[in-house]
């Protein structure tokens, strides 16, 4: 798949899960977040990377109240030089700025963030996903290049966790070398894992 055709459909991806109603929205969310907190990767994990939704994303509040009412300690993603991530603890009272694509994150600076292999798991906003477990993002590569290392290593820390609604499902995504595999897809209605299928 050529990169303007991923373009295309990551554009009109993005449409379908802008569609939705607020009201709606919440629903699924709802139906997700349900669903994640019976899985053993969020029951086990201490810390937890989550994200603040834009542009229709799947919404985080009901696992970021479940979770914080467990004692985990939550992290967001700040952008950070090349194109990476860098992940914050984020409190009730942890100052946001907004990012240049207008996203909430901890103010930058102030530390070089939580280590990324030490989160447990990352919350993934999802724009497509197949039933092979691929995905399509933002396009920016930010969470491939932040989690590459894990595709060398293994089984390495942290489990990364994609959320995204039923109406985002393609029928086949391109698989691209650098890709980082997912260790589960959560939608509200079904729950894909592909290591387990492969
Ligand atoms: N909620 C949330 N936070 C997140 C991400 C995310 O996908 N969702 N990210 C995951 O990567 C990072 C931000 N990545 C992003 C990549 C592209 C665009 C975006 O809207 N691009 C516009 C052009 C915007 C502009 O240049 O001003 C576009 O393509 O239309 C936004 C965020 C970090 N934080
Ligand atoms: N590990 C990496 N090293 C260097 N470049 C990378 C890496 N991972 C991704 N990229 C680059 O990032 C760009 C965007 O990748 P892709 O289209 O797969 O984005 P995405 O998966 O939708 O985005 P995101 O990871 O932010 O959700 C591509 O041009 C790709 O070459």
């Amino acid at each position: 798949m050529g990169d303007q055709r991923k373009a295309q459909l990551r554009s009109q991806l993005r449409t379908k899960r802008r569609a939705l109603s607020d009201a709606e929205r919440e629903n699924l969310g709802g139906m997700i977040a349900a669903q994640v907190c019976q899985l053993a990767l969020f029951n086990r994990a201490r810390h937890i990377a989550v994200y603040l939704p834009q542009d229709g994303e799947v919404p985080t509040g009901g696992l970021v109240h479940a979770a914080r009412s467990r004692g985990k300690h939550l992290y967001l993603p700040v952008l950070a030089p090349g194109q990476l991530l860098r992940f914050a603890r984020w409190e009730r009272h942890t100052p946001l700025s907004l990012n240049r694509y207008g996203i909430p994150e901890p103010v930058p600076g102030r530390s070089q963030g939580f280590p990324r292999r030490r989160l447990d798991l990352v919350l993934m906003p999802l724009v497509g996903f197949d039933e092979d477990g691929n995905r399509l993002g933002m396009g920016g590569g930010f969470y491939d290049r932040s989690f590459a290392y894990r595709c060398r290593g293994g089984f390495a820390r942290p489990h990364l966790l994609g959320l995204a609604f039923d109406c985002q499902r393609c029928d086949a995504l391109p698989s691209e070398s650098w890709d980082v595999p997912l260790d589960a897809i959560v939608t509200e209605s079904a729950m894909i894992r592909p290591r387990l299928a492969g």
